[in-house]
């Protein structure tokens, strides 16, 4: 709807993938941020293309009824948050719409059931986080927090509430502390991981300290009870008054008598609280059997891995980082599974259809990729039927598991993934749902359990 002279009118249908509502005008899409479903605003482009533009809110004549006052003082102009302005469960049912939509129009599918979305709490969840630093003088010294929307400049903050309120209470001192040390100009970064015995902050510096900057160092962590640890350029060098090279936290999965050790700087589930429910929901889905052969694909440090292996099935994890591997395979022994698991450090990326039958065969798959999903390892498995142009399926014909739990940080390429299943490979879609796994944010975790129909030609 184009409106009088100078303001222009839109109703907002939905929520994009970066939490900015989606109108309509004059036959061209508009996304526009700090806009809610079902609002009628006015906007202001400040992007134009011939398809589309992108605006941002002058007006909300009338509001969503999930809209609300966000709690962080920082929200619209800090990068970390997209939605705090629509209400939580709002939230949820946007990440679920987006979720539907991308399975339909990317990969043409619809899952028969839609799973109960997945919470947590709502605030204070984020363990682990990147902070970044910046040495400006005119905005005052050193900056430390998130980018601000849309740019590469460090937001001016003094708290975050998705951070745990003792991290949060960290930013205004680690600001002061940072100014002191001579190496300030050059530490862009402070990487913050939370265990269950300490909380470790990484700073990666430049060049290497000097002698001053160590008793700074050591004040602060004394004062505020927390581990630094630093990265300079070449292998990490740990401060002389942390023990070297030993992981130094550990979360614990007490459902399943589990406990991992992490360095901070390896990559564990950000949000520890719906770890645990996730978790849980996926072994209800896999329905692991003590017979079962079982893999775990993108398998990190045997997040999913030894909870498999606690049902009594016999789990492959295959994972790209030697260094996780590593933690893996030290992990199942800790814990007492090293009989029953094994780990293969590979790139999935490069998967084929004779690798993947090297393998040999699979009861299940437990699949958890970054963002850009699993494609070659899902193509690698026989199509069922003749291929578009008429061709039979080139051999080795890999027969797929009975069903595939997958797990995904990006709707659209789980949609693809998820496309390729069931119109090529033989599998029904039986159930999808969300995963409110960074709440407040436009992130969409989500969860889908594929079933086998149909066995490959
Ligand atoms: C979303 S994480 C999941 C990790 C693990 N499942 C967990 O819950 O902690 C994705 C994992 O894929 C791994 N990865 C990324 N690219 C890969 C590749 N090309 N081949 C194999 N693994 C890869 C990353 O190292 C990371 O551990
Ligand atoms: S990331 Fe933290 S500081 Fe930024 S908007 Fe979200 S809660 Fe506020």
């Amino acid at each position: 709807m184009r409106a009088m002279e100078n303001s222009t009118i839109a109703f907002i249908e939905s929520l994009d993938q970066e939490g900015r509502g989606v109108a309509h005008v004059d036959g061209k899409t508009i996304f526009i941020d700090g806009a809610l479903p079902s609002e009628q605003v006015t906007y202001k482009s400040h992007r134009r293309k011939s398809s589309y533009e992108v605006a941002d809110v002058v007006e909300v004549l009338q509001p969503s009824n999930l809209r609300t006052t966000p709690k962080c003082p920082h929200f619209g102009y800090c990068g970390g948050c997209a939605l705090q302005h629509l209400d939580f469960s709002g939230q949820v049912a946007a990440k679920q719409r987006l979720l539907e939509g991308n399975l339909w129009h990317i990969g043409k599918v619809k899952a028969e059931t839609m799973l109960p979305p997945i919470y947590g709490p709502a605030w204070g969840y984020r363990h682990k986080a990147r902070l970044r630093v910046r040495h400006v003088p005119k905005k005052g010294g050193v900056l430390v927090g998130f980018n601000e929307k849309a740019s590469s400049f460090v937001a001016h903050m003094d708290s975050c509430e998705v951070l745990p309120p003792h991290v949060s209470a960290l930013i205004v001192p680690l600001q002061h502390m940072i100014a002191q040390l001579s190496v300030r100009e050059r530490l862009p970064q402070i990487e913050v991981a939370v265990g269950e015995q300490a909380t470790v902050l990484v700073l990666r510096i430049l060049e290497a300290l000097r002698p001053e900057d160590g008793p700074i160092l050591k004040a602060f962590a004394d004062t505020h009870g927390v581990q630094i640890w630093t990265q300079t350029k070449g292998p990490d060098t740990v401060m002389p008054f942390y023990p070297l090279n030993g992981p130094a936290l550990t979360y614990s999965l007490p459902e399943f008598q589990l406990t991992y050790p992490f360095k901070p700087t390896e990559f564990t589930q950000v949000n520890p609280h719906i770890n645990r429910v996730m978790l849980r929901r996926a072994m209800q889905l896999l329905g692991a059997q003590p017979q079962d052969r079982i893999a775990d694909f993108f398998c990190g440090l045997g997040n999913f891995t030894l909870p498999i292996a606690r049902s009594g099935a016999t789990v492959l994890g295959m994972e790209g980082s030697a260094a996780l591997v590593a933690r893996a395979v030290e992990s199942a022994s800790l814990n007492g599974l090293a009989d029953q698991v094994e780990y293969r450090e590979a790139d999935l990326f490069k998967m084929t259809p004779e690798a993947l039958q090297s393998l040999g065969y699979f009861d299940k798959w437990l699949i958890d990729p970054p963002r850009d999903g699993a494609l070659e390892l899902i193509k690698s498995l026989a199509d069922v039927g003749r291929g578009e142009d008429g061709a039979m399926p080139v051999a080795p014909k890999v027969a797929g598991p009975e069903r595939i739990v997958y797990v995904s940080c990006n709707p659209a390429t789980l949609a693809r993934d998820a496309g390729v299943l069931v119109n090529l490979k033989g599998y029904r879609l039986l159930a999808a749902g969300v995963i409110n796994m960074f709440p407040h944010t436009s992130h969409v975790e989500s969860i889908a359990l594929f079933e086998k129909i149909q066995t490959p030609v």
